[in-house]
């Protein structure tokens, strides 16, 4: 009999593996992950449908000169997408090949070894899902999250304990995703035209966090959902999707819009922090995953937010230019990652107790 707890019944102690769950025939999937409707349009309008995420070019950006039009690319891609592909960014290919090589092993590893880093009650981090209720809708998908950086947050059973292949290209993945964040962020403040400091230097031994997501093919792809409709809590989120295989989805004026990831190219997008800093110039934008029923899909999502003894509220620079009043209330780090994390992923609501209100103001 293995260790661990397999079952449909949800406690914040069971444990929940997809990829446990279909190495037997599936009857049909077990009505804890249905959640959507066999006949939910997928995208309603055509001229939507259509739209695509915009692409921006790293090497314009940092290298060649005349690179103002792509800034301004950058500029309108975080005000009216919130998402981007982002291509040239300089990752080398055998690097990701390896990555892409160690993530599908981890995830190949018996479950007695997965559940070492199995989320611990009372936690958020590790591999598994937390539960909320016993009534929750789960996602068609296995994670491991895990706080990395600063160093001394990792826990000590999770990417220190990792195989040591896995680590190690992980290891070298951070530094390099790092230096793609913090020159963004440096591109982000030029776009806003505001001291580049003044939003950087909030990043700079900043939080850091991994999200490694493998959704296993679907029986019945229609009625599940891979990722639940959320946007991130972070400062900005880079997405790598690993396999090459399509799921993403970003909503973009209320429709659902498929995203065709380039095979070359990392996906950027904005998360709730930079809209609050940014005062709501730039937006963080919902997005789901959509599973399919022949292929597994992996990605990998790399969180960067402030340090944790930091104040996150609207910029100064940015609120006293803006002709719209103070946009959102600020906030510790440490106590937004614990509100964060005590909340349940969905849409935008993690926004909304930041936001402030016309009866927040005082009366004139
Ligand atoms: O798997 C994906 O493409 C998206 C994952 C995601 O949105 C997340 O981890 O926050
Ligand atoms: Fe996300």
């Amino acid at each position: 009999m293995e260790s661990y707890q397999l079952t449909t019944h949800c406690s914040s102690h069971s444990f929940q593996s997809v990829q446990e769950l279909i190495k037997k025939p599936l009857p049909s999937v077990p009505q804890s992950y249905l959640c959507l409707n066999d006949d939910e349009p997928f995208v309603q309008n055509e001229t939507l449908c259509s739209m695509k995420l915009p692409i921006i070019d790293m090497k314009k950006l940092v290298v060649e000169k005349d690179s103002d039009s792509e800034l301004e690319k950058l500029h309108s891609a975080c005000k009216d997408w919130g998402f981007f592909q982002l291509v040239n960014h300089g990752l080398s290919p055998p690097m990701l090949e390896k990555l892409k090589d160690d993530t599908q092993d981890f995830f190949n590893l018996s479950m007695e070894e997965k559940l070492k880093y199995k989320i611990r009650p009372g936690d958020f981090e590790g591999y598994g899902v937390v539960m909320r209720s016993d009534n929750e809708k789960l996602d068609w998908g296995d994670r491991l999250y895990m706080i990395t950086n600063p160093v001394s947050r990792r826990k000590p059973y999770l990417f220190p304990e990792l195989p040591s292949s896995f680590r190690m290209t992980l290891d070298s993945y951070l530094v390099e995703l790092q230096n793609i964040a913090m020159t963004l962020l440096g591109l982000m403040s030029q776009a806003l035209k505001i001291d580049k400091r003044e939003l950087v230097e909030l990043f700079e031994d900043g939080m850091q966090s991994m999200r490694i997501t493998y959704y296993p093919p679907c029986p019945q792809p229609n009625q599940v959902i891979g990722f639940t409709a959320h946007s991130d809590g972070s400062g900005i989120t880079i997405l790598n999707q690993v396999n090459g295989v399509h799921g993403l989805q970003v909503k973009k004026e209320g429709i659902w819009i498929p995203v065709n990831v380039l095979s070359d190219a990392l996906i950027v997008n904005i998360g709730d922090i930079l809209e609050i800093l940014s005062n709501g110039a730039y937006k963080s934008v919902e997005h789901r995953v959509r599973v399919n029923s022949d292929k597994e899909r992996i990605s990998i999502a790399m969180f960067f937010s402030p340090k944790f003894e930091s104040e996150i509220g609207p910029l100064i620079s940015l609120t006293e230019a803006s002709n719209h009043g103070l946009q959102f209330k600020s906030i510790g780090m440490e106590k937004y990652v614990n509100d964060f994390f005590s909340r349940k992923l969905n849409g935008k609501t993690n926004l909304e107790p930041l936001r402030i209100k016309n009866e927040d103001l005082p009366t004139p």
